[in-house]
C-alpha cells in the first residue's frame, strides 16, 4: 500500500473526518479552511509524541489513537476554547493495515467524543510519531491565559491526579495490579478526558489556566512566572484517588500527583467570590489545592505550614543531570 491509498483508507475515508461546523474545507487540498464567526479568535496548539518518550513502542494502536488526539484537545480545554478540528502528523516505520485500522478508530472515537474533525496531515517514512495541532473557537478576548493570575486568588484543580503516572508503572509491566485497579488507572492514561467543559465554564472567571502535562507543581511554576505571582500549594488538599492510593501508597501517590505529570487536568486561579458563584449552583467541581501570594515560584507545604518543596517539580526533556 501507498502513502496515498494508505490516507484515503485509514483517515481521509474515517469516521474522524467527517466534516464539523466550522470546517469550510477538510482533507485533499493543499490546506484546510476554517470558518471562523466575527468576534471569534482561534486558538492553536500542537504536540509531538514519540515512541519510547510519550508511550511505549509496542502497545494498542487503538489506544494510542485515543491518547494522541486526547492530550493535544486537553490544550484547547485549558484555553477555554470550543474544538473544531485537528490535523495529524504521522511517521511510520513500516505499514501495517491491521495496526493503522485499529490506530484510526481509536483516534475517531475520541474525536467523537470531543467533537471535532481531522482537516489534514502529513505521513512520512521513519521512527514511530505522532504531532497533532489543535483548532479551536474562543469569543474574542476570553480566552483562559497564564499570566493573569493575582494575589488573593484560589489555586484549584479539576480532578483529582497523578493517576496517569501511577498507571505508567503497570503500562511498562514494571508492576501489576487486579483488574478493578488498574482499569480505572490505565484509562487516564491512555484516555484521558480533555476538561473542555470547565475550561469553557471557567471563562470569565477565572484568572489564570492550563492543562497539568509535565507535572502540577512544574506546570504551576508557569502560572507562576507568567503572572508574576507566588503560588503555594497545600500537599494535604492535592487530591488523588483511592485506586491510587492502593497501588502505590498514600506517600508514593501524592509524589505522583504532585510531580509525575501525564494528567491533562485542568489547573487554574480564581478569586474566592468568583469561585462560590461556580461552584454554588453546582456549576463545576473542582478541588482548591492552595493560593496565589505576592512573590514568585511555587512552594508546597504540608499540614504544618513546613516547606517541603521538592527538588524535581515534573517531567523535563533535555534535563541537565547534576
Ligand atoms: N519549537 C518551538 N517553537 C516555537 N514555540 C514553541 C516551540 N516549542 C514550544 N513552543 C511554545 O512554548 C510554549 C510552551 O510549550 P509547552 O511547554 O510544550 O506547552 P504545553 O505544555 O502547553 O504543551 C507554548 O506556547 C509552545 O507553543
Ligand atoms: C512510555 C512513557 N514514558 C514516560 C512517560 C512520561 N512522560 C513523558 S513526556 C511527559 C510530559 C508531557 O510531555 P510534553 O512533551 O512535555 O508535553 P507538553 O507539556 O508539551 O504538553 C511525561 C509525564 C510517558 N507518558 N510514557
Ligand atoms: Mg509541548
Amino acid at each position: 500500500m501507498g502513502e496515498f491509498e494508505l490516507i484515503r483508507q485509514f483517515f481521509a475515508a474515517a469516521h474522524c473526518a467527517q466534516a464539523v461546523e466550522g470546517v469550510a474545507l477538510g482533507i485533499g487540498d493543499d490546506c484546510a479552511l476554517l470558518e471562523l464567526a466575527a468576534g471569534q479568535q482561534l486558538a492553536v496548539s500542537t504536540d509531538t509524541l514519540v515512541a519510547g518518550v510519550h508511550f511505549p513502542a509496542v502497545c494498542d494502536p487503538s489506544l494510542l489513537g485515543q491518547r494522541v488526539l486526547a492530550v493535544a484537545v486537553s490544550d484547547l480545554a485549558a484555553m477555554g476554547a470550543e474544538a473544531i478540528g485537528f490535523t495529524l502528523a504521522l511517521t511510520l516505520p513500516e505499514v501495517d493495515a491491521q495496526w493503522l485500522k485499529d490506530f484510526s478508530d481509536g483516534l475517531s472515537r475520541m474525536a467523537h467524543r470531543c467533537r471535532m474533525s481531522l482537516i489534514g496531515g502529513d505521513t512520512t517514512r521513519g521512527p514511530l510519531s505522532f504531532t497533532v495541532t489543535v483548532f479551536g473557537r474562543i469569543p474574542a478576548g476570553q480566552a483562559l491565559r497564564r499570566d493573569g493570575a493575582r494575589p488573593g486568588d484560589l489555586l484549584c484543580v479539576g480532578d483529582h491526579l497523578g493517576d496517569a503516572a501511577g498507571a505508567l508503572s503497570l503500562v511498562l509491566g514494571e508492576r501489576q495490579a487486579a483488574q478493578e485497579l488498574a482499569r480505572p488507572l490505565l484509562a487516564r492514561y491512555w484516555a484521558p478526558m480533555p476538561q473542555s467543559t470547565l475550561g469553557q465554564l471557567l471563562r470569565g472567571h477565572a484568572s489564570a489556566a492550563l492543562d497539568i502535562s509535565d507535572g502540577l507543581l512544574a506546570d504551576c511554576g508557569h502560572i507562576a512566572k507568567a503572572s508574576g505571582v507566588a503560588l503555594e500549594v497545600n500537599q494535604q488538599q492535592v487530591p488523588v484517588s483511592t485506586e491510587l492510593q492502593a497501588l502505590l501508597g498514600r506517600d508514593a501517590a501524592l509524589q505522583a500527583a504532585l510531580t509525575g505529570g501525564d494528567d491533562y487536568v485542568l489547573a487554574f486561579t480564581i478569586a474566592p467570590e468568583a469561585l462560590q458563584r461556580l461552584v454554588l449552583p453546582g456549576f463545576i467541581h473542582v478541588h482548591v489545592i492552595g493560593r496565589v501570594l505576592p512573590g514568585e515560584g511555587v512552594t508546597l507545604r504540608d499540614s504544618q505550614g513546613h516547606d517541603i518543596t521538592p527538588v524535581q517539580r515534573g517531567y523535563q526533556h533535555f534535563r541537565e543531570t547534576p
